[in-house]
């Protein structure tokens, strides 16, 4: 029988190198795509699931090890795997948010978290970005107290993404974890586009929860994610189910409540499993990463109206370049419009750049080799000569 699909190759990740994004830190390791065929069952892991009935508890394989080991990583106390970050949010949003809570998040927060603290029926406030695009301590105490003004306390959650999806700026999680904590206000810090790719201490931060997203960070199959907090609020949030003392006599009284009893199984838990060792020396090469990201960057800054809109020099992967007097006025005139720039670069095996963009755009450079990052800073120069852009 055919298959539905055409499983022997992707071609976007076999044959190309691929700057999207949001797919970077997600590709998987080698190892990945062995345990996902192994366990692709989705009970695969729960063949020795014995008492207590939940997934974190279960030895062979180790996953119970794996939330030890990640918890230490993160230097934090306690950590569960979920489907994506998302439901990290979720979990935590629905402890702690009330109906008719304002809930802190940025200008630069994703739409998950919106969707988190609304679902908890909490009412978003956003702090506001700087002219940087930065979120500064100031600002959020300056919200804060306007919040108090409004709702007459305190929110009972802040989110700060650490590395925001829009910019790839690194905001300062430290300076405003403290400024939260003078109010009392838990903070999560949304670690979408930083778990897994630079290294980080939660501790340190002294955040009250940090999520990861394994699709997006962690080679790691989707969904995947984690949620990692303190001993402080650990109980809280992963409470397990009342049900133990019912009249019914239940049994299910250990499974946690927002992880909904178990959470990852087979594939995703098992491809984040493989993954580890590689992304736990991974994130020690962050500087590398860095410094291939900025000779891209730097490549294209030279090509003449090309400019960056994100911190420059560039301190992450993820960059968002405005090329409207640059390419743009290539697509002006050229008779694929703005289709030239990507069919260009996937001529030089360049993929991941949205077909038809040339104004305003973002790449990410994460896990490129030295050899890859000078072809892709190459390539951008060559079609910008090619096409008449100045370079200097
Ligand atoms: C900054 C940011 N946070 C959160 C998410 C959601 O992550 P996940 O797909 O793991 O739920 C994404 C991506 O979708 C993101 O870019």
């Amino acid at each position: 029988m055919k298959c539905a699909i055409d499983i022997d190759v992707r071609d976007v990740e076999e044959l190309f190198i691929n700057i999207d994004p949001i797919q970077a830190g997600g590709r998987l390791t080698p190892d990945a795509m062995k345990a996902a065929i192994a366990y692709g069952d989705g009970y695969s892991v729960c063949d020795a699931c014995q008492k207590p009935f939940r997934l974190d508890y279960i030895k062979k394989p180790p996953i119970a090890q794996f939330h030890t080991d990640l918890a230490e990583w993160l230097n934090m106390d306690q950590v569960r795997v979920v489907p994506g970050a998302r439901r990290g949010f979720q979990a935590v949003a629905s402890t702690y948010v009330e109906k008719g809570d304002p809930v802190l998040l940025t200008s630069l927060a994703h739409y998950t978290e919106f969707i988190a603290v609304e679902q908890a029926g909490g009412i978003p406030r956003e702090i506001p970005k700087d002219e940087k695009n930065h979120i500064t301590p100031d600002a959020v105490a300056a919200r804060i107290e306007d919040v108090i003004d409004e709702f007459k306390r305190a929110p009972p959650l802040m989110f700060l993404d650490h590395v925001d999806y829009q910019y790839g700026n690194v905001h300062d999680a430290k300076a405003i974890a403290k400024v939260a904590h003078q109010y009392d206000i838990p903070i999560l810090l949304n670690g979408a586009y930083s778990v897994g790719i630079m290294p980080i201490d939660g501790k340190d931060l002294g955040v009250d929860f940090v999520i990861g997203s394994g699709h997006k960070s962690m080679a790691a199959p989707a969904p995947s994610g984690l949620v990692a907090t303190t001993a402080e609020h650990a109980e809280r949030v992963f409470r397990t189910t009342r049900s133990k003392g019912d009249i019914t006599a239940r049994t299910f009284g250990i499974k946690e409540v927002e992880m909904m009893g178990c959470t990852l199984m087979g594939v995703t838990v098992i491809g984040m499993m493989a993954s580890f060792p590689h992304v736990r020396e991974r994130v020690k090469h962050w500087d590398t990463e860095v410094a291939r990201s900025r000779r891209i960057v730097d490549a294209l800054l030279s090509i003449e109206g090309t400019r960056v809109l994100s911190d420059y020099p560039r301190t992450h992967t993820l960059t968002r370049i405005d090329t409207r007097n640059s390419f743009d006025k290539v697509a002006e005139v050229h008779k694929k419009r703005g289709f030239f720039l990507s069919n260009d670069l996937k001529k030089r095996g360049i993929t991941g750049v949205i077909p038809g963009s040339t104004k305003v755009w973002k790449f990410n450079t994460y896990g490129l080799t030295e050899k890859q990052a000078d072809h892709v800073a190459n390539a951008f120069v060559e079609v910008a000569r090619e096409n008449n852009l100045s370079v200097s």
